[in-house]
């Protein structure tokens, strides 16, 4: 096991693997977790027409309409009619469930310990572990930058499956135009001047992260998260989620609500660069996954992060004296660097910069 500054060296899927009835003390909830063994309800997420937002009539104004709302309240929305074939969106599925099914030692190939303890971002693994009292997920991930197209770590992305690295380039790309017409439609709402304020906003080198996650059957899903509570720290996630199971779950007005399943559809989850940039308007919603005691769930993440070399600030637009801005501003690189250490500590680092 990892200590301080260190991630683990033990996978879950090895733990679960391994077939115990219990898991590790390390993974399981402590303190004030009565929401933990709560039953969920099905949140009535809705699910927003993509190319509809888009056309020149009534419809497009009701599908705004239906957009603003999901924004304001859920912070999360279902999109479909995104241009992105079921095909691509199947392959790039299953290249990464084959991934997590090769032998492990193929997969440390791309760990994300060098030397076996030195924690990275990228890679294959867990997260860093900071304290000896930290919480574990319930979950195995691989973690790869790729974009700015330039900095990708090919070393780091798999060979096997064979179309692996193809597949998610092609995916990056295709996601790539969905996000940008998301951020214009966003703007529109907000009835920035410019369509493109967010899309501008990203900077000269915005940064784009690839997460496949595998959360393995879990023996003890009432005491164990898949991933604990936090909000996402960037612009926007795009997420593929497992259709044969659930476990995504939405904090709304202190009651956690299952995310429904829709096949083919992108879950589009907003992030606190968002929500600073649109002085609040938009939230950026805490979520979490449960695990499940039969099945396993696998999910694919892409999101977009403004330049870390840039501050983000509430837009000027959006500030005037019955609503001050909300957020001072804080440059990127730092609140990513402080998203971390408030994951680990299951905190929050947006409440740092409430003025
Ligand atoms: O696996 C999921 O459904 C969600 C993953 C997630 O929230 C994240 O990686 O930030
Ligand atoms: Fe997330």
């Amino acid at each position: 096991m990892g200590s301080m500054g260190e991630s683990t060296a033990t996978t879950v899927q090895e733990l679960a693997n391994a077939g115990k009835p219990d898991v590790p003390a390390q993974y399981m909830v402590r303190g004030n977790h009565d929401q933990q063994l709560a039953t969920a309800v099905a949140a009535p997420i809705p699910v927003i027409d993509l190319c509809c937002l888009f056309k020149e009539d009534g419809a497009a104004v009701d599908e705004a309409s239906k957009l603003r709302s999901a924004l304001e309240s859920w912070g999360l929305f279902l999109l479909s009619n995104h241009g992105i074939d079921t095909s691509m969106m199947d392959g790039m599925m299953s290249a990464s469930r084959e991934f997590f099914m090769r032998p492990l030692d193929e997969k440390q190939r791309y760990t994300n310990l060098i030397g076996g303890k030195q924690f990275q971002f990228e890679g294959y693994g867990n997260d860093r572990v900071r304290s000896p009292d930290q919480i574990l997920d319930w979950s195995d991930r691989l973690y790869l930058k790729v974009e700015p197209e330039n900095e990708r770590r090919t070393a780091l992305w798999p060979t096997h499956p064979v179309n692996f690295r193809d597949d998610l380039h092609e995916f990056t790309k295709k996601c790539g135009a969905v996000k940008d017409n998301l951020l214009q439609a966003m703007a529109k709402l907000l009835e920035l001047d410019n369509d493109d304020y967010f899309v501008d906003q990203l900077g000269e080198k915005p940064e784009t992260n690839a997460r496949c996650s595998y959360y393995p059957q879990c023996p003890r899903p009432e005491l164990v998260f898949g991933l604990k509570p936090h909000c996402d720290g960037t612009v926007l996630t795009l997420l593929m989620v497992d259709d044969s199971v659930g476990g995504l779950q939405v904090l709304r007005d202190g009651l956690w609500w299952d995310v429904p399943v829709v096949p083919h559809t992108l879950l589009v989850i907003i992030g606190d660069q968002t929500e600073i940039m649109s002085n609040g308007f938009f939230k950026s919603p805490v979520h979490r996954v449960v695990t499940n005691a039969e099945k396993e769930r696998l999910s694919v993440a892409l999101d977009y992060s403004v330049d870390h070399e840039r501050e983000i600030e509430p837009s000027p637009q959006l500030i005037d004296e019955k609503r001050p801005a909300l957020y001072r501003k804080v440059k990127v690189k730092d609140y990513i660097a402080g998203l971390y250490e408030h994951f680990s500590q299951g905190t929050m680092v947006i409440d740092t910069l409430q003025i």
